[in-house]
This record gives structure tokens, sequence and C-alpha cells, in this order.
């Protein structure tokens, strides 16, 4: 402690020091702030020390000590601020908070904020005791109660006595089944399934979720695209009962893309499944080579014109990730406005595209439903990347299951397997992908399977329902059908409630009536749009088993898909405004007729039928060198060489195939006249009225034709129409070029 200085009879110490509680203040705004008073005599009490004498006897007391005499005894009072950190309040102020805060809770429209930070407990402060009696007589009277005018509702029991009871409770019993009871326990054996890997939950998160529901929202017509290899698989019936639910005014449409990875008549009878709960187009999604887009457009067209108070209509596109839904955008759009990718999840956020001026369109990242599906499942749906999968050897026999064994000996060239390990290892030994020793490097070679089966190298479709009966009995309910009314319980209902019911009841019918009229719309506007599959481009090589249509009902094919009948000599597409309706009915009608045919006439529907399957076969023949002539262009192939053995059979093929069907040009009559108008129209295909030696000189120029590789038109080069003018022949070019020389 500081020894305070004598200073004469002043008891007020002068000094400056900051130990000194009472030393002048500093000017205010000095900068200086000092210390309090309060402040400076604690940090004193602090700093003194008591002294003693030599021989131990204190001599001056510290300043607390010398308040009592020496051995003095003294209690501390005690305090519950020892315990904790609380404060006291009058028992006036509890009350009024009380109050205050009681009227506040209860009132429905007031909020009590930061209830954490209130002392909220004292509201419910009033100790009950244990014993307290119950007031039930507060609550209801004894006689409304008990009494014989009681009004308590008696236990709604669903049996009337003990036999009942005993019956039901055997009857339960019975079903009773371990699996469904969630309340049973079992014992821990220790073993859980493994976590799921993130990778697998891809396209699941919230964030998707509500980009998916943003699309939703925002557009009038809302697409799904279906991937053709797996429609039922791609497909989200959860979303679609939320439309009909919660959206019924929003239009609701299917696209089948990949069509081209499928054969045609499958893509036919998914239409046609598809079609009787959907609207539903096929689809080839490509920049250069699609199918499907004029009618889309079309059909978004006449849905923009449903929609005339509207300045533009939205069209959002949804679906499994990887399906196609960007393609399906930048087909329509004719070029690359989206990102495009073999990888699932390429879209990240939804995306606005103008279509045209009053059709907009919405792409929508990638969405994953729940469903019970393995990784397996999972991984070869395409929602998983390749690259990211941990152990890509793991879902190898998934695909050996699916893909039947000569596509991937085709594929793959590997004749026999034993065993998935063995397909594996032989596929490394035949790509020479060996590790260090010459061990076959197995994950590499899975995960370029999975790459070529999740890209559509590797054929593969799931049947459609009628030829497995894999999807069969699984109807949902048409867009629009009237559901069945609900049934009025009659004698309990009151004037009013009846009143009620009856009022409720005829708003449904509106509802319903509503649907009704938007389905009829739907149809009218789908009866114009029209597609003919056979322009698909398949591209997979299926063998005769796979291109060769199982029988099915003509019934499937009504609907829209009355309108796939095909109609040779059709252009890729036709689009038939409401000024063509006239023309594309009779035209449907037709070909319908040519389809469906008049019970007791079995001779000739063999006949129809076997012509018609000749000239499927022989147009899916032309079709496959077409396609092999439009691939070789597109790779830029100087000359295109078809093997000599390959044409020679087909043309041998469809000589016999026109000798068989010569002797029955009568029962064919539809169909020959329409061959002539085709042979009329295209002057292009294959004439087969030709001799043979006019088809072998055909051939022979067709082999020789140059196709593709005009540089100075495709290459953006120096002089370019200098070169055009130059003489075409190259010999003359190369003769300038040596006298120059
Ligand atoms: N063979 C074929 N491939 C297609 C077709 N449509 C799309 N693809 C391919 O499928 C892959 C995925 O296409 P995207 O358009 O990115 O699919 P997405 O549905 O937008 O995918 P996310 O962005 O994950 O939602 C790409 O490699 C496309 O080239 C089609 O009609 N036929």
């Amino acid at each position: 402690m500081v020894k305070p200085r004598f200073k004469g009879k002043s008891t007020i110490n002068t000094s400056a020091a900051s130990s000194n509680p009472d030393r002048p203040k500093t000017p205010a705004g000095s900068g200086n702030s000092m210390r309090d008073r309060a402040t400076v005599r604690r940090l004193n009490m602090y700093r003194q020390k008591q002294r003693c004498n030599n021989r131990g006897q204190v001599i001056k007391r510290l300043s607390y000590q010398s308040t009592v005499a020496d051995g003095t005894q003294a209690r501390v009072e005690p305090n519950i601020k020892w315990f904790a950190n609380t404060r006291v309040i009058k028992q006036s102020s509890l009350q009024k908070f009380q109050d205050e805060m009681g009227a506040v809770k209860k009132d429905p429209y007031r909020v009590v904020m930061k209830q954490s930070r209130l002392p909220m407990s004292l509201l419910h402060d009033r100790v009950k005791a244990h014993n307290s009696k119950v007031h039930i007589l507060d609550t209801e009277g004894f006689e409304t109660t008990f009494g014989p005018k009681a009004q308590r509702k008696r236990p709604n029991l669903m049996v009337g006595d003990m036999k009942d009871l005993a019956e039901q409770a055997e009857v339960s019993a019975q079903t009773y089944s371990a699996e469904k009871d969630r309340d049973l326990v079992t014992e821990d054996d220790g073993v859980r399934e493994e976590a799921r890997e993130e990778i697998f939950k891809k396209g699941q998160s919230k964030r998707i979720w509500g980009e998916l529901y943003k699309v939703i929202d925002s557009s009038d017509v809302i697409i799904q695209v279906l991937d053709a290899r797996d429609p039922m698989g791609t497909r989200s019936q959860s979303i679609e009962t939320y439309m009909r639910k919660e959206k019924p005014w929003k239009h609701l449409i299917f696209v089948l893309n990949k069509c081209d990875l499928i054969p045609t008549w499958v893509t036919k009878r998914w239409v046609a499944v598809l079609s009787a709960e959907y609207p539903t187009l096929a689809f080839h999604a490509s920049l250069t080579n699609s199918f499907g887009k004029g009618s889309l457009i079309q059909l978004l067209r006449q849905f923009g014109k449903l929609h005339t108070d509207k300045k533009q209509i939205s069209v959002g596109f949804i679906g499994y990730p990887n399906v196609g839904k960007s393609s399906v955008i930048n087909t329509l759009r004719s070029k690359k406005v989206c990102n495009v990718a073999p990888l699932a999840g390429e879209t990240k956020v939804w995306q606005y595209i103008t279509l045209m001026r009053r059709i907009f369109l919405i792409d929508c990242p990638g969405v994953v439903y729940p469903s019970e599906d393995s990784e397996s499942d999972i991984v070869l749906k395409g929602v998983v990347q390749v690259e990211k999968i941990r152990n890509p050897e793991e879902h190898i026999p998934a695909v050996l299951e699916r893909a039947k064994p000569e596509y991937i000996q085709k594929t793959y060239r590997i004749p026999t397997w034993s065993s998935p390990e063995d397909f594996l290892e032989k596929l490394a030994m035949r790509m020479g992908k060996l590790l260090k020793g010459g061990e076959p490097d197995l994950p590499c070679v899975s995960k370029m399977v999975l790459n070529d089966w999740q890209r559509g190298r590797i054929p593969f479709f799931v049947k459609p329902p009628g030829c497995e009966g894999e999807h069969e009995g699984k109807v949902v309910p048409v867009e629009g059908a009237p559901e069945a009314t609900e049934r009025v319980e009659e004698g309990g209902a009151t004037a009013e409630q009846s009143e009620e019911v009856v009022a409720a009841v005829s708003a449904k019918q509106e509802a319903q009536q509503q649907q009704k009229h938007k389905h009829e719309q739907v149809q009218k506007i789908l009866s114009n749009v029209r597609q003919n599959f056979g322009k698909i481009n398949v591209a997979p090589e299926f063998n005769d088993e796979d291109l060769a249509p199982v029988q099915t009902d003509d019934v499937v094919f009504s609907d829209l898909s009355g309108s796939d009948v095909e109609k040779d000599g059709e252009d890729e597409e036709e689009l038939n405004g409401d000024e063509e309706k006239g023309d594309g009915e009779t035209a449907a009608g037709d070909a319908e007729g040519a389809a469906t045919t008049p019970a007791g006439q079995p001779a000739k529907v063999e006949e129809k039928k076997s012509s018609l399957e000749t000239i499927r076969e022989l147009d899916g023949k032309i079709a496959k060198y077409k396609q092999f002539l439009d691939r070789a262009r597109l790779k830029r192939f100087s000359a295109i060489r078809i093997p000599k053995a390959l044409s020679d059979k087909v043309l041998t093929d469809m000589k016999v195939k026109q000798a068989v069907n010569k002797p029955q040009p009568k029962a064919v009559t539809q169909v020959g006249k329409k061959r002539k108008i085709e042979e009329a129209e295209e002057p292009t295909r294959p004439n087969r009225s030709l001799t043979s030696k006019q088809r072998r000189a055909a051939d022979r120029a067709q082999k020789v034709k140059k196709v593709g590789t005009r540089y100075y038109e495709t290459h953006n080069v120096k002089n370019k129409n200098k070169n055009r003018k130059m003489p075409t022949a190259p010999s003359e070019g190369k003769k300038a070029k040596r006298l120059k020389r």
C-alpha cells in the first residue's frame, strides 16, 4: 500500500498519483480516461500488506481487518447468489409478469420472441401437490357426464360383444406378418447394412427437389422425359400423383427419348402403353438426325393456343438424370443452348430458354425419385458417374444379366464366359488392360463396360408389357378420368349437413367436368399430331428376334398411337394443322383400316399381315443401309465401301421376298397403291421394278460415290472463292502446278 504522506492538518491528499482516489481530474476530451474512485480504492486494497514486527506480531492490519476487534467471531449471512446466477424479484413483479405474459401466450395473434432468454418457467411455477385432487367436475358436470342425460361420448368399439372380439383377434393373428411389424423388438445380431455411399444419393437432395418444384410451379405444360430403354424405371408415379392432385390444371405429357436405341416396334408399343395414361411422343434427340421434333413443336404450339389468355406459355422438362432433357431442348432449338454430357447431373440449376415468342422452355436438373432400387439399378440407370464408383466390378453381373449374351459377345468379341469375373478377365486380356505382372485390370475394364452401358453401346431395352407381363396390372387412372364419387351415408346427416354434402358433390362434379373438358381438348390437339415411327434411325444392331414385333392387339394402337400407323410416302414427320385435319383423319382411317380387320376374314388377314411384314422387313434393311451411309457421311469417309457379300445378300433377299409377294397382288391393294405413290414420290429409294443389271449398275455407282469431303466448302480457308473458281478436275490443277514449277 502506498504510504500516505503527512500533509499537516489537511485530510485531502493532493497528489496526482494514480493510486490517489482523490487526485484532480484531467479535463474531459484530453484522451486520458481516469480510473474512478472505487476502482482505485479496490486496487489499493489488493496492494496492501500487513506489517508485522520481528516477533511476528501484527503491528498494522489490513484495512478490512481493522473493523472488528481481534478474536471476534463473525457469521456470513447466507445468500442465494452464492449458488447460482440468480436474480431476486418481488412477489408483485412476479405476479405482473405472470399476468402479462400469460395474456400474450394465450393470444393467438401475438408471438413471444426469444423465449429462451425469458424466465418462462415462472409462468408455470405453481407447485402442484402430487396428491392434489383432479377436479373433473370443474370441466364437465356430473349430470352431463354420468346422469341419465349424459352426453359423454362412448368409445367407438369395432365389436359388439366378446365373441366378435375373439374372432377378430384370431383373424388378425392369422394375417400377422412379422416383416411388416415396425414395433417388433428383435435381438440385435450386430450386423447392419452398410451406409450407402454419397454418390448413390445423387439427384435426391433437397436442393434438386426444390429446383423441380420451382420448374413445376412455373410451367403450364410439363414434359416428363423418359428413357426409351427403361421408361417405367425412369418414370415417377409420385410426381404424376402430385400433379394430378395438386396441379390438375397443368398439362403433363411424356416424351419417350432415345428411341434410336431400341427397336421401332418397342417404341410403338411403349407409346401405345403410355398414351393410355398421358399423351406420349417418341423422340430422338439429335442436332443432325432427330425424330419427333416437328410433332413436339406442333404439340407445344397447340398448347399455346389453348392459353390465349397468357402472353406466353412455359414448358418444363423434368425427368431422371441423363435421360436427355437438355438434349431434347437443344434439338428443339437446333443448336446447343443447354450443356449436354453423358454424365448425370450436368444440369445443376433450372434455366429458361426461348423457343419462340410465345413458348419458353425450362430445363430442370435430373431428379431421382424414391424407390427400392439397388445400387446396381442406380448405376445402370446412369444416375452415377462411372468414374466415381468405388467397386465397379460389383455391377458387372447386373449388366450381364440384363443384356443378351449375344449382344455382349458382339460388342466385346468374347465368345463365352463362365462368370462375371471370367468375362472381365477375358476382356482385360483382349483389350490389353493389364497391371504389373500381367494381372488383369478389372476395375478399368469394368468402368469401360459400365460407360458403354450408360452410353447405349450395349443393345438393351425393357420389354413393354404384353411381352413378358412385367408391368401389367399397374394401371394408373387416365388424366381427367372421372373418379368414383364418394358415397354419402344416408340417415345420420341433418338437413344442414346434407346441404353441405350436396354442395361438395356438385363442386366435385364441376371439377370433374372441367377435367373432362381439358382431357377432350388435349385429345383434340393430339389427334392433329402424328408420328411415323418407321423413320426412326435405330442405331444398335438388334437380332431378328428383337426386331420382329410380337403380335399385339390393335386396340393398343388406337388413341394417340392411332397416328403411328405407317403412312408410306409421308414426310419425315407430318404436322397436321387444323386446316389439314380432314386429310389427316382420312389417312389415319385408311391406315387403321389396314391394321384392324373385320372378323370373319382370316385368310385375307394373314395375307395382309405377311405382305406387311415383308415390306416392313425390306424397309428395315433399307433403313439400315441409309443409316450406314449417314454414319459414314458423318465420319467424313472419303468413300464408302459396302461389303459386297452384304449387298448381294440383301438384294437376293429382296428378290425372294418380292417373288413371294407377287402371287397375291389383290390382297394387298391398299399397300400396293401406297407403294406406287411412294415410288413416285421417292425416286432415290431402290426401285423394285429395275432389272438386276440396272440394279447392279446403280449399286456400283453408289460404291464409288464420294461423300463428305468438300474441303473448301466446309473449311474456312483463305482464297476460298478463288479456289472454287479453279477448274474442278484435279488433274488440271496438278498440271497447272507442274507448269508453275
Ligand atoms: N442415342 C441417344 N443419346 C441421347 C439422346 N438424347 C440424349 N442422349 C445422350 O444422353 C446423354 C445425356 O443427355 P443430357 O441431355 O445431358 O441429359 P439430361 O437429362 O439433361 O441430364 P442431366 O443434366 O443429368 O439432368 C448425352 O450424352 C446425350 O448425348 C437420344 O435421343 N439418343
